[in-house]
């Protein structure tokens, strides 16, 4: 079991022929559970891939300190740095698989760097290959693989020398929809059955609902905002945040949207968020039954996130007049409404 721990990290590169020096990552601080999984996300230049090269001792950080586990490995030696890259797996977006050699020897290749005698290998490399599903590929070569089938066979690599936190660089962004759930599930499972620690980067809100249990938003080389899957998506703070959950979860309609919404509706347009633990959907809807006001859902839905519900619906509510006045403010009492037109 093993937490990764940054604190105040930093990373400045120097600035090439004359230029600036680049602050690619400033005063992160980030605590990821033992037995989590954590998803930092971010656009382009966020300054994700410099964090996670920090974690493996790729780079060293210009400030703050990083623990995985308890060894602080922000200034040891590349010699003593070697030894803790052994309990940290590696995966990556373009795979980085060994193309002339078979699926087996790929995962066999970190057993025979870590010393392992020929016929523990061979049963490791067996056992690693079930887990993600390859039983019958040994023999393959990686170019006769499916990218899907590249990326389980690096799961089964990262994992050969059992390692105590997985990182994964854009693991799932060259492949499709489909492949991408498959791989998201199969690192549930690493996480779920041997406890491991995984500390993934993304640039995709699905990844993150799909499997992590926190989540550190970053912009500009900082740590915009943190928090549970659940409170982040739900109720994002920073405006970065808002603009990726606006790209996985139903929202109020955009001004544009809106205009053609009202256009085709003519009652009233309002929008209610549905928040586990809040307000419950019968009571909205006899609200609105007790003042005759019929109700259309002509937006929106509701989804699973975190393993909890949420939904931002847009309603059309047509009635008297002041039977829709009346039925608004009671539901404005009890759930989160925001009138529209
Ligand atoms: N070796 C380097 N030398 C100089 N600047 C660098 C170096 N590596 C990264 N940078 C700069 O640091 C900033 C953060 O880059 P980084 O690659 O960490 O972002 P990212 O969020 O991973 O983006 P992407 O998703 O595009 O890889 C960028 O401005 C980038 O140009």
């Amino acid at each position: 079991m093993t937490r990764v721990q940054l604190r105040g990290v930093g990373k400045i590169y120097p600035g090439r022929r004359g230029s600036d020096p680049v602050v690619a990552v400033e005063d992160v601080s980030i605590d990821v559970a033992s037995g989590e999984i954590h998803a930092i996300i971010g656009y382009s230049g966020a300054g994700k891939s410099t964090l996670l090269r920090l974690v493996n001792g790729l780079e060293a950080a210009t400030s703050g300190t990083i623990l995985v586990g308890d060894d602080d490995i922000t200034g040891l030696p590349e010699s003593r740095l070697r030894a803790v890259r052994g309990k940290i797996g590696m995966i990556f977006q373009q795979f980085n698989l060994f193309h002339a050699k078979t699926v087996a020897k790929n995962v066999e290749y970190p057993l025979i760097v870590a010393g392992m005698p020929a016929a523990e290998r061979r049963a490791r490399v067996a056992e690693l290959l079930d887990f993600v599903g390859l039983g019958g590929r040994a023999k393959a070569y990686t170019d006769q693989l499916s990218g899907g089938q590249k990326q389980r066979v690096g799961i089964a690599r990262a994992l050969a020398t059992n390692p105590g936190v997985l990182l994964a660089d854009e693991a799932t962004s060259a492949l499709d929809p489909e492949t991408s759930r498959e791989v998201l599930r199969l690192l549930s499972r690493v996480n779920r059955e041997f406890g491991i620690t995984i500390l993934l980067i993304t640039h995709e809100m699905e990844v993150v609902r799909e499997i992590a249990h926190r989540v550190t938003v970053m912009d500009d080389g900082k740590a915009v905002e943190q928090g549970s899957v659940f409170d982040v998506f739900s109720n994002p703070q920073a405006p970065t945040s808002q603009r990726f959950v606006a790209t996985a979860l139903p929202t109020t309609p955009a001004e544009e949207h809106l205009a053609d919404l009202r256009a085709r509706h003519r009652g009233s347009l309002v929008s209610v968020t549905l928040r586990d633990g809040g307000v419950d959907q019968p009571v909205i809807f006899s609200t609105l039954a007790a003042r005759g006001v019929s109700v259309s859902i002509v937006h929106g839905g509701v989804t699973e996130v975190g393993g909890r519900s949420f939904g931002r619906v847009t309603l059309e509510l047509i009635g008297e007049e002041t039977a829709v006045a009346e039925a608004i403010t009671a539901l404005q009492a009890e759930a989160e409404l925001e009138v529209l037109s």
